[in-house]
């Protein structure tokens, strides 16, 4: 019989054929789809890539806290909670644990048998209840993770998933009290990776300008919260990595303000992040602290 497009198939418009024709050949796309791990995103591979080739910075075993900003889908979260000890690396996403009732959780649940909930903005007020990391019966892994998106994520074992706008003034706060726990009193975090990106509208202006609000954003919450260096008690300085697309302006986000305020600032275009995306991401190590802080304001 000759093949008859189904109705579907007559529907996808050249945009949407060209994009899909990308996803096939996408090798990254095979991997995930292929991946024992079912990682949520293309994007898991991007991480996995950087931690590979800058040292380990997600498996120091003196990591205790790290913030996951534009979390959704997960990929990230999830590669994190592996490196941690929440999930094995090679867990398989899909199939939830035998003996795990409801492993999808539910907007607002708690799940402290792996330690981890999801709620939205609005019904925070008594989930930063601290609970202690001992005290969470079945909690395998260690050290706390925190995911921050717009979008709703299913849960991930060992994180902490809040679903609100991180340029609202209140996200900073949340952020800091779902860290906050008995084993990490100060609330800091050891690394903060950003991903966020605001959809491209096609004008650089505001396309830059909405890049620039994320990046200033998560500036002044590592301002507060990232993990100062402390070479008497042997602390090192957190790590920030932070997504951002390429423009003049952006650059010098990074030198005047990246640059004085880190040990080492590198930039960074993973492999698998695609050769025709102008996006990029500077790997901060070392953070200074406020104490000698250099500021700049835009134009
Ligand atoms: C490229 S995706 C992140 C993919 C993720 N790293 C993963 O591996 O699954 C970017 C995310 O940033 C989120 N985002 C953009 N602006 C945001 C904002 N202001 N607050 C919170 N999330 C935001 C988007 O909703 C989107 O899910």
């Amino acid at each position: 019989m000759p093949f008859r497009p189904s109705p579907v198939v007559l529907k996808v418009r050249p945009t949407q054929r060209s994009w899909l024709q990308r996803q096939f050949r996408d090798p990254y796309v095979k991997q995930r789809l292929s991946h024992p791990s079912a990682y949520r995103s293309r994007s898991a591979f991007k991480l996995l890539e950087l931690n590979e080739k800058w040292g380990g910075f997600l498996e120091k075993t003196d990591l205790r806290a790290v913030v996951d900003l534009g979390a959704a889908p997960g990929g990230w979260s999830q590669v994190v909670a592996g490196k941690m000890g929440w999930i094995d690396e090679g867990f398989d996403d899909i199939d939830p644990p035998p003996d795990v009732d409801g492993y999808g959780l539910r907007d607002g649940a708690k799940h402290e048998r792996y330690g981890s909930w999801s709620v939205k903005e609005k019904e925070t007020a008594d989930i930063f209840n601290p609970l202690s990391l001992k005290e969470a019966p079945g909690r395998v892994g260690r050290g706390i993770i925190v995911a921050v998106d717009l979008l709703h994520m299913a849960p991930i074992p060992g994180v902490q998933t809040i679903q609100m706008d991180f340029l609202s003034p209140k996200a900073a706060d949340l952020v800091t009290a779902a860290l906050t726990t008995r084993e990490n009193p100060s609330g800091k975090a050891d690394v903060v990776l950003s991903d966020m990106a605001a959809n491209f509208t096609g004008s650089i202006v505001t396309d830059r300008e909405a890049c620039l609000d994320i990046c200033f954003a998560v500036f002044e919450f590592v301002k507060k919260n990232l993990t100062v260096a402390d070479r008497v008690r042997g602390i090192r300085g957190g790590t920030l990595l932070l997504k951002h697309f390429a423009h003049p302006l952006l650059q010098e986000f990074r030198k005047k303000v990246l640059e004085p305020n880190f040990n080492v600032v590198y930039y960074i275009k993973p492999e698998s992040s695609r050769a025709a995306s102008a996006e990029g991401y500077w790997l901060c190590r070392g953070w200074k602290g406020e104490k000698d802080l250099k500021t700049w304001t835009r134009s």
